[in-house]
């Protein structure tokens, strides 16, 4: 790949992308960045496979299916803000003990645990009728 002008050097990209692929292929990195980094994303991955598998085995109804849709995107969402905080305080502090530090990622893990406690709470209210 030849040398653009809003590359340094070795080749990274530090300025705006040019162009709607461009900009594409970096969220794709954040979207493959978070599931390397983020144990629990994988979780999430895998129990999102899981309802989507029971949910089509037992036929649920289409506004079943959006909620189960809002549930799973919010949990993602607040693992990709989770991966986010982290890197952006890793950034600033590094090794550092920083009290706010400790603040920004406890309440950024905090979401992530209301998103997936909601969620859990959702699929029960949901599948509950077509189980039992
Ligand atoms: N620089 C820091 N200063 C103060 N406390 C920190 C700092 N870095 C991490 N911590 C504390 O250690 C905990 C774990 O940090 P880590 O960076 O592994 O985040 P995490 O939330 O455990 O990550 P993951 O979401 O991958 O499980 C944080 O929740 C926070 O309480």
């Amino acid at each position: 790949m030849g040398l653009h002008d809003n590359q340094t050097p070795d080749n990274h990209q530090v300025t705006k992308n040019r162009h709607f692929l461009q900009a594409l292929g970096h969220a794709l990195d954040g979207v493959i960045d978070v599931l390397r980094r983020e144990r629990n994303m994988r979780f999430h991955l895998v129990a999102a496979i899981l309802v989507l598998c029971l949910g089509i085995y037992l036929g649920i109804g289409r506004s079943d299916w959006i909620w189960i849709t809002i549930a799973v995107s919010m949990v993602i969402m607040s693992e990709f803000v989770n991966t986010m905080v982290e890197a952006i305080v890793d950034l600033i502090v590094g090794e550092r003990y920083e009290p706010l530090a400790k603040v920004a990622k406890d309440v950024a893990a905090g979401g992530v645990l209301v998103a997936a406690g909601t969620a859990a709470v959702i699929g029960c209210l949901i599948f509950y009728p077509y189980l039992f």
